[in-house]
Order: structure tokens, then sequence, then C-alpha cells
């Protein structure tokens, strides 16, 4: 598991590391030879030039600084601030500096090749300006290669937020482990190619301060991702039901119960309006079709326990309809998938959606974009940080909350979370969130945990993304998911 450590996690991993006998100063060198030696990756003869800012950050850059002089680098360095102001180990790295020291406002940023960004890192912890907002306005414009230390100066390490103005890296180079801030946009796209360097603190750490955020990768999920049993009958891998909007919209359900079929559900049902019956005939092969009448048809075929999860939402329609059929699967033992229409539903009052999951025992996941979120949610939107906007949704409403976007972030109440990073552009396109939505679905149909089902859905539809590549539509991601699964299991 990736773990990602926000400022105050990695000042404690610090804190401890320093504690149990490892003077900061060798943490500090470690950390700026990992500096330099992504750094040197370009030859000699490239010009440096080298921003150093107030605090341990621009420590690290007097260090790199030293090392690459120490190899034949031609370099200039620049600091904001006065070398005297510097404390601790920035101090102690300044002194090993032989170079020169130019005021940061003198450093020649356009004549460089690259650009080692060591103006703040952690410790950033307000909007930029002045000098050193005039420096990433430079450093910006320039051409160079632009290695930043840690962070790109500028974003914040636990929320990917711009404070300000931040840098825009070709490479970033951080310690430990990932933060929060390299894989949330707009830091992702901030930060470049990124550099995981081992400077000497043990993992054992990470016992103590019990992360909580983790990159969304296979190995978070992996091992509670069901498996047929060898005897296994389709009733063991759980029956879903997915539920239509009207006749003019039903494509959003067929896109949400073949990709929980897809995906590992033994058997689903779509559950459908009177008036659409003869359309989803007319589709559907391998998936059932019931009818339906209004919310007492729904909890009608919802009495069948063996139906374990229900996904509701996509296509619905609007609040008059959808309303009533939400508050008949809510009221089910069945588990649910929460999306689109089935979300909008409760923007007038996003609490009776809230005083239900609390009766409820069986999850719920919530599958908003930011639109969505914004209508449950109205004072938590404008949180800085996806992260946090995630966790404190899940933490009120008692639901998983899967958060969409470049950066899908899903939350479980307790506080665990985790961040994707592996989806690409070409997902934002219509009906893709659904097809999301029955992924989850068919895993929760096999009995995967929630949270996990949530986790993996995400990491399978952003690869059957990365799969299909440019011209990918909607129709075709579900169907992407047997080559997503030989990748996995290779
Ligand atoms: N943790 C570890 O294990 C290791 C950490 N290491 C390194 O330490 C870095 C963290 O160092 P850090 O804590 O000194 O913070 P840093 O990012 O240098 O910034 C603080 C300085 O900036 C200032 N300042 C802040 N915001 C500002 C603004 N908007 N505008 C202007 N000034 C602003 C703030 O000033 P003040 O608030 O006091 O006025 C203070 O002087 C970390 O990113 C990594 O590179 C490595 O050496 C190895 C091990
Ligand atoms: N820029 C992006 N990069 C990667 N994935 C994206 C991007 N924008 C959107 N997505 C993904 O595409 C899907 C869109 O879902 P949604 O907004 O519900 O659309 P729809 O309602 O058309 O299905 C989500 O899974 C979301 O995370
Ligand atoms: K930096």
């Amino acid at each position: 598991m990736i773990e990602l450590l926000d400022p105050a996690e990695m000042a404690e991993a610090d804190r401890l590391t320093i504690a149990a006998g490892t003077p900061g100063i060798v943490l500090m060198e470690a950390a700026g030879r990992a500096v330099a030696d992504v750094a040197a990756r370009s030859p000699l003869g490239t010009r440096i030039a080298i921003a150093c800012g107030p605090g341990n950050n621009g420590g690290d850059g007097f260090v790199a600084g030293r090392i690459l002089m120490a190899r034949g680098y031609r370099l200039q360095l620049g600091l904001l601030g006065s070398i005297a102001a510097l404390k601790g180990d920035a101090a102690l790295a300044a002194a090993e500096w032989r170079g020169e020291t130019l005021p940061l406002a003198d450093l020649d940023f356009g004549g460089a090749d690259l650009i080692i960004d060591a103006l703040f890192g952690a410790g950033l912890d307000r909007p930029i300006e002045g000098p050193a907002a005039a420096a990433i306005a430079a450093i910006n414009a320039s051409k160079a290669r632009v290695v930043a230390v840690d962070l790109p100066s500028g974003i914040h390490g636990g929320t990917g937020q711009v404070l300000g103005v931040a840098v825009r890296a070709d490479d970033s180079v951080t310690f430990f482990r990932p933060k929060p801030g390299h894989v949330l946009m707009p830091g992702r796209a901030h930060a470049g190619r990124l550099t995981v360097a081992d400077i000497g603190i043990r993992p054992q750490v990470l016992d103590a301060i019990q992360p909580r955020t983790a990159l969304n990768r296979p190995e978070l999920w992996l091992p509670h991702l069901p498996t047929p049993k060898v005897d296994g009958h389709k009733y063991d891998r759980g029956h879903a039901l997915v539920v239509s909007g009207g006749m003019t919209q039903t494509g959003a359900a067929r896109l949400v119960a073949r990709a929980a079929l897809r995906i590992g559900a033994g058997l689903v049902t779509m559950a459908s309006p009177p008036d659409a019956l003869a359309v989803h005939a007319a589709h559907l092969t391998s998936i059932m079709l019931k009818r339906m009448e209004g919310a007492a048809g729904l909890s009608e075929l919802l009495a069948d326990k063996r139906l374990n999860v229900v996904a509701i939402g996509p296509g619905l329609g609007p609040v008059d309809v959808s309303l009533p059929l939400v508050e008949a699967a809510l009221a089910s033992d069945a588990s649910i998938v929460l999306d689109a229409d089935g979300i909008s539903a409760f923007r007038e009052d996003p609490d009776r959606l809230f005083a239900a999951l609390r009766k409820r025992s069986a999850p719920v996941v919530l599958t908003p974009h930011d639109g969505e979120f914004a209508r449950l949610f109205p004072d938590l939107a404008s949180l800085p940080g996806k992260l946090d906007r995630a966790r404190q949704a899940a933490a009120r409403s008692g639901a998983i909350v899967l958060l969409k976007g470049a950066d899908t972030t899903v939350a479980e109440p307790a506080g665990r979370a985790a961040i994707a990073d592996n989806a690409p552009p070409f997902l934002a396109t219509a009906g893709s969130g659904d097809t999301l939505a029955g992924m989850i679905t068919g895993l929760l149909a096999e009995g995967m945990p929630a949270f996990e089902a949530a986790a993996a859905a995400v990491w399978l539809h952003g690869d059957a993304g990365v799969v299909l590549g440019r011209g990918l539509i909607a129709d075709d991601l579900a169907d992407a998911l047997p080559r997503v699964f030989a990748r996995l299991f290779v």
C-alpha cells in the first residue's frame, strides 16, 4: 500500500525519526542528494539556477547545490531572505555551501537550462505574494526544465490547491512517501513526474502515525476482490437490481447493468417502468428484465432478498419520479449505489437522505460529480481539497462517498480514503459515470466490502480508460474489463 502523508503526518515522521537517533541534517543531506540525482539527469554543461526559500525546503536546495557544484555543474543560487535568518538544519546546510548566495530577485531564470525550485514545501501555509510570487512567475515563464523539491512551490501538500501562485514542474522529488498534494488536482498537474526518495525514514514510523489516506492502487483492494469458487454457482456471486428511468432515458441503466455483470455479479436484473419494457427487451440479452410499477413496484421486487444490491439514479428522471423510488430502495435491506438523479432527488432536503442512511445497516455508496456533491453538501463544496470534501461528506452522511473527477477520491465514514491517479481524461465522456456505478454495483453484489469495492471500481474503470485510450465511448468500458483483469493478473 502506498500511504499519502499530509504535512502534519510528514512532520511527525520526521520528528519520530530524529527522536530515534537520526539527526535532521542527515535527512536533509539525503533529501538534497536525491534532488541532485534527479537534476543530474541533465548533462554537465547544463546551467542550473536554484531558488531557495527561508525554511528547510531551502535547506534541501543548498545541499543539492553543493553536490551539483562538486559534480561540475555551473550554477547560481538565490535565497529569499538572508542567510543570517536561516535556522536549524537549513542554517547548517547553508554553512556548507561554498558558492555565492544571490538575492532571489537577482537569479537569472531566463538564462538557466534547469531550475531547482526549493522555495517552499511542506511548510507553505499562506498565499504566496511579493518577491516569491515574482520568482515563481519567472520560473514558469522560463523554458528551463524545472525540478521541484518536495512539492512545486505554491502547492499545498495536503490539498493540492494553489496558494496564490504555484510552480509548474517537470519533476518533483519528494521524500519517504507521496503527499495528497501530488495526486489531487491541480497539484498533480503542477508536480510533473514524481520521484519518491528514500531518505532514511523507517516505515515503522507509520505504525505510530496510522495514516488514513492511500493512493488507489490494486494492493489496497486486491486482497478483497472476490474470486469465484471452483464449485461456485451464479447465486454465490450476487444478484444486482438496476432501476431504470422511463422510455426515453433507458441507456444509462443499461450501461450500469452491463458493467455490473461484466465485473462479476452472478445475475443482473433490470427493473423497468412499464413504458420502457419494450425498449429494454429489444436490447438486453444476458441481463434479465422485470416490470416495475413505481415505488410500490420496486418495494415488491426488493422483497426478494436474493437481490443484494440496488443501483439507482442514472437516467432515473425528475424528482417527483426519482424521490419515491430512491426512498423505496433505501427502505430495503440491500446495499445501494446511489448516483446521478438519485442524488439530486435530495437537493431540497439532504437531511432526509442522511436520516434514511442512519437507519440502514447495509452500505450505501454515493457517487457524485462536483455538481451533485454541491447539492447534497453545499457547505462542504467550497472546502479546499477533494480529500477533505469527500471525508467530511462521508462522516456526515454515514455513506461511502466517491467524489469523481481526474483525482477521484473515495472516503468512508471512519476516515479511510483513497485517491486515484490512473484515470485518463478520455473518461470524461457521456455515460462514463454510469459505467462506474455499475462496476461498484457488481463488486458489491459479489460481497466485496463497500470501501474496497468503490476503490477497486474506480481503479478498474480508470484502467479500462487506459486500455481503450483515445476514441473510447462509455459503451466500450464494461467490455474492456476482461482485458483489464488480464493485465491485472499477469
Ligand atoms: N519532513 C521531513 O522529514 C524532511 C523535510 N525536509 C524538507 O523540509 C521541508 C519543510 O520545511 P519547513 O517546515 O521548514 O517548511 P518550508 O516548506 O521550507 O517553508 C517554511 C518557510 O517558508 C515560510 N513561508 C511559508 N509560507 C510562506 C509564504 N506564503 N510566503 C512567504 N513565506 C512563507 C515560513 O516562514 P514563516 O511562516 O516562519 O514566516 C518558513 O520560513 C520539506 O518540504 C522538505 O523539503 C527535508 O529536509 C528532509 C526531511
Ligand atoms: N479529466 C478527467 N480525467 C479522468 N477521469 C475523468 C475526468 N473527468 C471525468 N472523469 C471521470 O469520468 C466519469 C464521469 O462521470 P459523470 O460525471 O457522472 O458523467 P456521466 O453522468 O456522463 O456518466 C467519472 O468516473 C469521472 O471520474
Ligand atoms: K519546492
